[in-house]
C-alpha cells in the first residue's frame, strides 16, 4: 500500500469551451481521478451561455479570461477535497480551446512570479489582463483582417502553403490584428499574448509559457515547415508581434518546474514538471493514440475530423497543424462549428430535452430517413461558410418543418454526411480497414455512433474516456519527462487500453449513403449559393 500511496501521478487539464476538465493518471496509464468545472452553472456570475458571450453583432464571440482563472481555483479545490495527493504529481500538461487569445497586461509577469499562496488566482490576477473578454474560436468578426492578411501573403493558397490554412476569422493572428485596430489602448497595454493553451501553462509555470508548434499552427502566423513565425504574416498582423508571442517550442517540451505557488498552496512537489500545453484537438489526437489510416471524429462543442499525416498538403478548406506528438510530422483537421449546441437544441425541441428520446428517434427512423435531409447551421458555419436551417424532402423541395423524429435523424445524418463529404474532398479516403475513432461528449451515445458508422461505412471505435483531450494531455505529461532521452510518444503509451469497437455499418449503409452523399453535395452547393456572404 505504501508504494501505491507514493506512486507517481500525471495530470492532464483541458480548458475547453464549456468547461475546465482534468484527468489524473498513474504510472500504469490508469485514470485514477477525473473532475471538472462547468462554466455556465458553476460560475454563473460570468453569465456565459455555452461558456461564451455572443455579442450583439452575432459575429463577435468571447469568453471572460478571469472565468478560466476562477475555474482553475475551483477545480484544484475540488481535487484537494476529493483527497488527491498533489505531492505524487511528477508532471502535468494540458490543452485549451484552439485559436483563442489572452492579453497579459504590462507587469503581469512580475505578478505571476510572486503569487501569494494565501490567496486564490482569481484575486491575484484581477488586474493582469488588458483584454478581459478574450476572443475565442467561435468568433467570425475578423473578415477584413483575413482579407488583409491574404493580400499581404500573396493570396489564400499562398497563405495556406505557409501556415497550413487560408485565413480564417477565428485564427489568432486575425483576431490579434482586430484587437490592435479596434482596441489600440488595450493592445498597447499588453506585454504578452498567449493562446488559451499557453495561458493555462503560464498559470502553472508562474511565468509566460511558450506557444507549442501544434497549437501555434492555428494562428495563421507560424510557418509549419520551418516552425518559426512567418515574417510576412507577423508584419501583416502587427509590427514586432514576435516580441509579444515569444518563440514557439516543440509540443513535448518541458517548460520548467511548477510554480512555488502550487507547491505551497496545494502541496505539489517542487520537482513537478510543466510540459507544454497544446490545442484541444492535437491533445485528442494524442489521447486516442491515433495511427496513420485512422480517422478521428470529435463530437464536442465543435465537431472536428482529423487524422495523422506525414507531409502537409495545404488546401483552401481545412487545416494542417504540426503534429503534437511528433513535431516532424503533421495532422490535418476540419472544423464544424455547429456541433453539440445544435444537437442539444434539436434534442430540446424534438425529443423533450431527453437524450433517451433522441436515441429512440434514431432507432425508430430508417437509414436515409426516406430521403428527408437537413442542414442545421444555427450560427455561421466554418465548413462550409453557410448559415441557417434548410430542410429538403425526397424530391429536393425545401420544407419548413419535419416531424420531430425525422428532424432528429435529418440533423445527425446531415452532420455526418457533411463531415464525410469534406473529409473525402481533402483526400482523406475512407478505405477498407479505416477505423473511425470517436471522442467528445456525444461519443457516449451509441445510436449517434451507429449513424456515424453507417454514413462513413466504417467501424467506429471509442476509448473508454469521452474526454480524449485530458487523457492526451496526461499522456503528454508522462512523455515530456522521457522525450529528453529520445523515447517516442508511441512507446511511452503503448500499454494504454486499446479503443473499443462500438458500431459497425448496416449492410445497406454503403448503398444508401453512397447515393445520399452525392445528393448532399448538390444541396449543399444550393444552400451555399443562397446564403454565401457578399464579400466571399
Ligand atoms: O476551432 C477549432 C479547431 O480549429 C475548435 O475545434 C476549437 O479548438 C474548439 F475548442
Amino acid at each position: 500500500m505504501a508504494a501505491a500511496v507514493h506512486s507517481p501521478l500525471y495530470l492532464g487539464f483541458d480548458f475547453s469551451t464549456q468547461q475546465l476538465k482534468v484527468v489524473a493518471m498513474d504510472g500504469n496509464l490508469n485514470v485514477v481521478h477525473q473532475n471538472n468545472v462547468q462554466f455556465d452553472s458553476e460560475l454563473p456570475e460570468f453569465r456565459t451561455q455555452g461558456g461564451v458571450h455572443l455579442h450583439a453583432d452575432r459575429l463577435t464571440v468571447s469568453s471572460p479570461v478571469l472565468m478560466w482563472v476562477k475555474a482553475l481555483d475551483l477545480l484544484l479545490d475540488k481535487m484537494k477535497r476529493a483527497g488527491l495527493d498533489f505531492s505524487r504529481v511528477r508532471a502535468l500538461s494540458g490543452s485549451g480551446q484552439q485559436h483563442g487569445s489572452v492579453y497579459w497586461r504590462r507587469g503581469a509577469s512580475e505578478t505571476l512570479k510572486q503569487l501569494d499562496p494565501d490567496q486564490n488566482l482569481y484575486q491575484l490576477l484581477q488586474g493582469s489582463f488588458s483584454v478581459s473578454d478574450s476572443p475565442v474560436w467561435m468568433d467570425s468578426s475578423s473578415r477584413q483582417q483575413c482579407q488583409d492578411l491574404q493580400a499581404a501573403a500573396g493570396g489564400a493558397l499562398r497563405l495556406a502553403e505557409i501556415t497550413g490554412s487560408r485565413a480564417y476569422e477565428r485564427f489568432t493572428g486575425n483576431q490579434i490584428a482586430k484587437v490592435r485596430q479596434t482596441r489600440p489602448e488595450d493592445y498597447q497595454d499588453a506585454e504578452r499574448i498567449s493562446l488559451v493553451s499557453s495561458f493555462a501553462a503560464s498559470l502553472f509555470l508562474g511565468d509566460y509559457a511558450a506557444i507549442d508548434y501544434s497549437d501555434g499552427s492555428g494562428m495563421n502566423l507560424l510557418d509549419i515547415r520551418t516552425r518559426n513565425w512567418s515574417e510576412i504574416c507577423l508584419e501583416a498582423t502587427s509590427p514586432h508581434l514576435d516580441r509579444l508571442l515569444g518563440a514557439p517550442v516543440p509540443s513535448e517540451s518541458v517548460l520548467g518546474p511548477v510554480s512555488s505557488y502550487f507547491v505551497r498552496r496545494y502541496g505539489f512537489c517542487e520537482s513537478c514538471r510543466v510540459v507544454a500545453f497544446t490545442g484541444d484537438n492535437p491533445a485528442s489526437l494524442a489521447g486516442m493514440r491515433l495511427q496513420r489510416g485512422d480517422i478521428a471524429v470529435s463530437l464536442g462543442t465543435s465537431d472536428t475530423v482529423f487524422l495523422w499525416i506525414q507531409q502537409p498538403r495545404p488546401a483552401l478548406e481545412g487545416h494542417i497543424f504540426c503534429n503534437p506528438v511528433d513535431w516532424k510530422q503533421y495532422m490535418a483537421l476540419l472544423c464544424f462549428k455547429n456541433g453539440s449546441l445544435t444537437r442539444e437544441r434539436i434534442r430540446n425541441e424534438c425529443a423533450g430535452a431527453s437524450w433517451e428520446n433522441f436515441s429512440a428517434a434514431l432507432r425508430d427512423t430508417p437509414l436515409g430517413n426516406n430521403g428527408n435531409m437537413g442542414f442545421y447551421f444555427d450560427s455561421m458555419e466554418i465548413t462550409p461558410p453557410a448559415v441557417g436551417v434548410h430542410r429538403f424532402d425526397p424530391d429536393d423541395n425545401e420544407l419548413s418543418s419535419l416531424s420531430p423524429q425525422v428532424e432528429v435523424r435529418a440533423l445527425v445524418e446531415g452532420q455526418f454526411l457533411s463531415r464525410r463529404l469534406h473529409a473525402e474532398r481533402l483526400g482523406y479516403s475512407i478505405i477498407p480497414g479505416t477505423r473511425v475513432l470517436a471522442t467528445g461528449g456525444a461519443s457516449s451515445n451509441k445510436e449517434i455512433l451507429q449513424v456515424l458508422s453507417d454514413v462513413f461505412n466504417a467501424p467506429v471505435y471509442t476509448i473508454d474516456l469521452s474526454n480524449s483531450a485530458c487523457l492526451g494531455s496526461a499522456y503528454r505529461a508522462l512523455h515530456g519527462l522521457a522525450a529528453e532521452s529520445g523515447v517516442s510518444f508511441c512507446d511511452v503509451v503503448k500499454k494504454a487500453p486499446d479503443p473499443q469497437l462500438v458500431a459497425t455499418p448496416h449492410p445497406t449503409a454503403q448503398e444508401v449513403y453512397g447515393r445520399m452523399l452525392k445528393r448532399y453535395a448538390r444541396l449543399e452547393e444550393r444552400v451555399l449559393q443562397e446564403t454565401r456572404p457578399r464579400s466571399m
